[in-house]
């Protein structure tokens, strides 16, 4: 595990405070987490623990109330909109739980699109070795429409690792696949680690999910309290029992 290297993402004393006064909500409650370069983290806590809006803060989809997010060496807090709109664009890959592929495009047209508007080129080597990697070579001319959920979801998986991004966040990436798609997207995921030195970093409520992860940072009242290294889905679920119970993953149902 290459966690000596630099952090290829991390947070200083992160807060995100919502509304004011009484009503403030505390979504993040200082949060101070590295994410190391090559390794595959999952962020896991109840519901409302500052799980997603922690990411979209790491992600640049959102800003923080206080505190500093570093992707690499830049301090997403510096930048202008145009400079994180580039910042997303060529250094940081998304997997959303709702697949967000363009319904009018094929599955290729989809996996390069990010390359496209970046006006960079495709690699086209690397694109083979992708989608031959995902299983999608004889998907490439299907619309989302025409493709399974599993099979849209690897289109994401292609389209976040195509342009090599720094990092790769993935937001419930299994929320809507059934355990068998889960498991092959989990495993590509895992894969691009293991196979392509790829950052990924996920959240999840699934400790199946989280199992194939190097590490699991655990959240809970906006806060990290408490991490697992080499988790397995039961240690997982173990810890997370501790957690309240109504916030479960289905597994614990
Ligand atoms: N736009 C918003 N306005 C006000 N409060 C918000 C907003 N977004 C999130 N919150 C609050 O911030 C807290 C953290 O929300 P967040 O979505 O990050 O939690 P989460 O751990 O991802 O939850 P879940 O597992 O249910 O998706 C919650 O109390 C939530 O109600």
């Amino acid at each position: 595990m290459p966690s000596h290297s630099a952090p290829a993402a991390r947070s200083q004393d992160l807060k995100k405070i919502y509304g004011t006064g009484e009503t403030a909500v505390h979504a993040l409650d200082g949060v101070t987490v590295e994410f190391a370069t090559g390794e595959f983290t999952a962020i896991m806590g109840p519901s409302g623990s500052g799980k997603s809006t922690l990411m979209h803060c790491l992600a640049g989809l959102d800003s923080a109330t206080s505190g500093q997010v570093f992707i690499g060496d830049t301090d997403l807090t510096s930048l202008s909109d145009k400079e994180m709109t580039q910042l997303r664009r060529d250094r940081v890959g998304f997997v959303f739980q709702a697949f967000n592929l363009v319904p009018t495009l094929t599955a290729l047209e989809n996996i390069t699109l990010p390359v496209d508007i970046a006006g960079r080129k495709v690699d086209k080597d690397w694109l083979d070795t992708v989608v031959g990697r995902l299983g999608l070579g004889d998907r490439l001319g299907h619309r989302p429409g025409e493709l399974s959920g599993g099979q849209q979801q690897r289109v994401a998986c292609a389209r976040a690792l195509v342009g090599r991004p720094e990092i790769i966040f993935g937001d419930e990436p299994t929320g809507n696949l059934d355990s068998r798609s889960s498991g092959e997207v989990m495993s590509i995921l895992r894969a691009s680690v293991d196979e392509f030195g790829q950052t990924v970093v996920i959240v999840t409520h699934d400790p199946r999910a989280a199992g194939y992860a190097d590490r699991v940072v655990f959240l809970s009242d906006g806060s990290v309290v408490d991490e697992m290294r080499d988790p397995t889905a039961d240690s997982v679920l173990d810890r997370m029992k501790q957690f309240d119970p109504a916030a479960m993953s289905p597994l614990a149902k």
